[in-house]
C-alpha cells in the first residue's frame, strides 16, 4: 500500500471549514492527520515529523527549501478577530506585552508592528503556558491566537486586531499559515487535497452545525473575519510579511 501522506493540522476553530472536506475518500485514505497547536506544527514540520502542515508562514524562513501547495490558506482581508493584542489601557500606556507561546506568523507581526506601526516601546515576555492569560491586566497587555482570543474578547476595554493593522500600515491582507511542505508533493494529490478544502468553504452551514455553539458567531468568523483563498493579493501580503521576517533576526 502507498505511504499515507502526513498532515499537520492545527487544532483551533478556525481551521475547520478546510478540514471538514478531508474526512471524505478520496482524500481521506491517502492522509494521516496530525493535530496540534501552530507553533508546534511548526516544529514538526522543520524536523520531518509532518510532510505537509498548515504551519505559520513565518517559519518558512528556517526551511532550506519549501513549497506553498494548494489554493487556501488562513488569512484575513481586514479584522480577523482571533488575532489581537488585548488590554484595560490604550496602547500609549501599555508597559509589557505577553507574547502568545502558540503562535509564530503572528508574534514575528506584532513585533514590527510595535516597531514601525504603533511605535511604542513595551517590554516584550514570551508566554510559555496558558497562565499567562491571566496575567494580562493593568498596564500589561497580551498577544492571543486562536480560539482562545476569540474567548478573551468580552473581558477587554481595548482590542487591536493584528490582520486589521496589517491593512491599516500595508493596505494588503494578511497570511498567517498556508499549507507548506519541504518537498514537492505529487500534483494529483494537491488537486485532491485542494478541493476538498473548498468542499467545507462550499458547505459552511454542515460545517458550522458540527460545533457546539460558543461566544462567538462562527458563519461570521467563516465568511467575513476570515478569509481562505490564497489569491494573488494574498500572496503580494504574504511575500512583503516573508521579507520583513527574513529581514528581522528571527522567528
Ligand atoms: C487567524 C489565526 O491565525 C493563526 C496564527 C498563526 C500564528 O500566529 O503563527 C498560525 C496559524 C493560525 O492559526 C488564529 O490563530 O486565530
Amino acid at each position: 500500500m502507498e505511504e499515507k501522506i502526513r498532515v499537520g493540522i492545527i487544532n483551533y476553530l478556525n481551521t475547520r471549514p478546510l478540514l471538514y472536506g478531508l474526512q471524505f475518500p478520496p482524500i481521506r485514505e491517502k492522509i494521516e492527520l496530525i493535530e496540534d497547536v501552530p507553533a508546534k506544527l511548526a516544529e514538526l514540520l522543520l524536523s520531518g515529523r509532518i510532510d505537509v502542515g498548515l504551519v505559520p508562514v513565518a517559519i518558512t524562513q528556517k526551511l532550506p527549501q519549501f513549497y506553498i501547495n494548494g489554493n487556501y490558506c488562513i488569512g484575513a482581508i481586514g479584522d480577523v478577530a482571533s488575532v489581537c493584542v488585548f488590554s484595560q489601557v490604550p496602547l500609549e500606556q501599555v508597559e509589557r506585552i505577553y507574547l502568545d507561546y502558540q503562535s509564530r506568523s503572528s508574534v514575528a507581526l506584532c513585533k514590527w508592528l510595535i516597531e514601525n506601526h504603533w511605535k511604542i516601546r513595551p517590554e516584550l515576555i514570551d508566554a510559555h503556558n496558558e497562565s499567562y492569560l491571566d496575567a494580562i491586566n493593568g498596564t500589561t497587555a497580551g498577544l492571543v491566537i486562536g480560539d482562545r482570543a476569540l474567548q478573551q474578547r468580552p473581558r477587554f476595554e481595548y482590542i487591536y486586531d493584528l490582520a486589521g493593522e496589517w491593512k491599516n500600515a500595508t493596505g494588503l491582507p494578511f497570511v498567517f499559515a498556508a499549507w507548506v511542505s519541504t518537498r514537492q508533493l505529487p500534483g494529483d494529490f494537491i488537486r485532491e487535497f485542494d478541493q476538498a478544502n473548498a468542499y467545507g468553504l462550499n458547505h459552511l452551514d454542515d460545517v458550522i452545525a458540527r460545533i457546539p455553539e460558543g461566544i462567538y458567531d462562527l458563519k461570521k468568523y467563516y465568511s467575513q473575519d476570515l478569509s481562505y483563498t490564497l489569491d494573488a493579493e494574498k500572496r503580494k501580503g504574504l511575500e512583503q510579511f516573508l521579507k520583513i521576517v527574513a529581514a528581522s533576526s528571527g522567528v
